[in-house]
């Protein structure tokens, strides 16, 4: 499982929940983390990789290794929805993905200044749910509101 995103997007959070590790804990990420989870029976790899803009290239050294693909974005920064935009086209293009459900993970909804998921659809340009196996979640990792609906949409894909 690899997980991707902008940078202060929210994926260590979302890893901590899958984990069960306390979420007050998280700091940002360098290079990558990695951890081992059980999930109704699975044992799951996740690859926690960091959004700086530095490690982009190091995402793709993981692709052949990937089965799924958890993409976090920050909803309440709009400023950076062109740039977010951009890197999961690169998901979108690359042919090791071609055949991996992405989950699009719409986080930190608890936030007031949180773009609607519709919205969030439109600036991106995103697929309908239905087509190459992607999936529109809303979600607060901080809260841990919309995790577990996203996690078994991606595990029934699998
Ligand atoms: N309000 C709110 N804050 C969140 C949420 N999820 C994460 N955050 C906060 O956003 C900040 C960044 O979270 P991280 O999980 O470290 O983000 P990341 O995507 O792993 O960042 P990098 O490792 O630097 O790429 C932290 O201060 C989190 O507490 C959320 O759902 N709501
Ligand atoms: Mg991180």
């Amino acid at each position: 499982l690899l997980i991707v995103g902008l940078s202060n997007s929210g994926k260590s959070t979302v890893v901590a929940r899958l984990t069960k590790e306390p979420v007050e804990e998280v700091v940002p990420t360098v290079g990558f983390a990695m951890e081992s989870v059980k999930m109704e029976g699975l044992s799951v790899t996740i690859f926690d990789m960091s959004g700086n803009n530095r490690y982009h290239e190091l995402w793709k050294l993981y692709y052949k290794d990937t089965t799924a693909v958890i993409f976090v974005l920050d909803a309440a920064d709009p400023a950076r929805f062109p740039e977010a935009e951009t890197v999961l086209q690169e998901l979108f293009k690359a042919d090791l993905l071609k055949k991996v459900p992405i989950l699009f993970f719409c986080n930190k909804m608890d936030l007031e200044t949180a773009a609607r998921p519709a919205e969030v659809a439109a600036a991106l340009h995103l697929p309908s749910a239905s087509s190459r196996g992607f999936q529109l979640q809303s979600c607060s990792a901080l809260r841990g509101d919309g995790i577990k609906e996203g996690m078994q949409w991606l595990l029934d894909q699998v």
